[in-house]
C-alpha cells in the first residue's frame, strides 16, 4: 500500500499515523539496533499498528544499507519510506524497483530542481516526502507535486547533533500547503511531542525513542492509540 493512503486510513479509524523507523545508528547516540534483528523490529513495529516503515540507506552517517531496505520492502505489506540524501535520479530507480512506496527528496539539497525530481518519482510509482526545515524550503515545496511533505524537527545539515524541537511543526503548519499530507519528523519522544505533532500534521516519523524502548510494541502501541 502506499505511504498516503496508509496515513489516511489510519487517521479515519481514529488512530495517529506514526512512520516508524528502523533506526541502526544515530551519529547522536551511536549504534541503536544493539545486535537485534532488523526483521524482528520491523514485525514489532507491525503489530503495534504502525502505519509506515522509515529506513534510513545512508552508510556514512547512519550506517544504513539498500540491501536491508530492499529486504525490509519485501518482508512487508506496510509502505516503506527511503531517507537518504537523494541527488540522482538513478537512486529514484532503484527505490521504485523494490516497491517500497515512498521516498525522501530533501528541498535544500535539490533546490530548484526538487519540482523535477518529485514528477520522476510520480511517475515511478512512489509517493513522495518533500523535506523542509524553514519557509524558504517550503517555498521550494510548494512548487512541487509532492504527495506529503515533512517538517524535520531536527537541522539535517546538523547531522542529528541538535536535539530537534517539535516546535518548529507549529510554527512552520501555517505555510505548509494544503493539499499535500503532512509529516512532522524527528525529535518526537513523548506523547506531550505527538500531542504538539498531530496538533498540526497527519503524521509523526519516529526512531530514536522507538529504537530505545525497554518494550518497543508497548510504547509504540501508546503513540498508536493515544487519545490526544
Ligand atoms: O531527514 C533527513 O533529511 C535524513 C536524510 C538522510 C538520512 C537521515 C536523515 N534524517 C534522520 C532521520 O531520518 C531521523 O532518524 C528520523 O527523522 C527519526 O528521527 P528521531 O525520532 O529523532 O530519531
Amino acid at each position: 500500500m502506499k505511504m498516503v493512503k496508509s496515513i489516511l486510513n489510519t487517521k479515519n479509524n481514529n488512530k495517529n499515523p506514526i512512520i516508524a523507523e528502523i533506526k541502526v545508528h544515530s551519529p547522536k547516540y551511536g549504534d541503536m539496533i544493539n545486535r537485534r534483528d532488523e526483521m524482528d523490529i520491523l514485525k514489532i513495529y507491525e503489530n503495534a499498528g504502525a502505519s509506515g516503515i522509515s529506513y534510513i540507506t545512508d552508510k556514512e552517517h547512519f550506517n544504513g544499507d539498500f540491501e536491508m531496505y530492499k529486504k525490509i520492502c519485501k518482508n512487508t505489506e506496510l509502505p516503506v519510506l527511503r531517507k537518504d540524501f537523494i541527488t540522482t535520479k538513478d537512486e529514484i530507480e532503484k527505490t521504485a524497483e523494490v516497491e517500497g512506496g515512498a521516498i525522501l527528496l530533501i528541498a535544500r539539497l535539490l533546490k530548484e530542481e526538487t519540482a523535477e525530481f518529485v514528477d520522476y518519482a510520480l511517475e515511478h510509482g512512489l509517493d513522495t516526502l518533500v523535506e523542509v526545515h524553514n519557509k524558504e524550503e517550503i517555498d521550494i515545496a510548494k512548487e512541487t507535486n509532492s504527495t506529503m511533505i515533512g517538517v524535520n524537527n531536527r537541522d539535517i545539515t546538523k547531522l542529528e547533533l541538535d536535539d530537534g524541537t517539535v516546535s518548529l511543526t507549529e510554527q512552520l503548519a501555517p505555510l505548509i500547503p494544503k493539499n499535500m499530507v503532512f509529516v512532522s519528523e524527528s525529535g518526537i519522544g513523548t506523547i506531550e511531542d505527538l500531542r504538539m505533532a498531530l496538533k498540526y500534521a497527519d503524521a509523526a516519523l519516529i526512531g530514536t525513542s522507538f529504537m530505545k524502548a525497554k518494550n518497543i510494541e508497548e510504547f509504540v502501541k501508546s503513540f498508536v492509540d493515544a487519545k490526544l
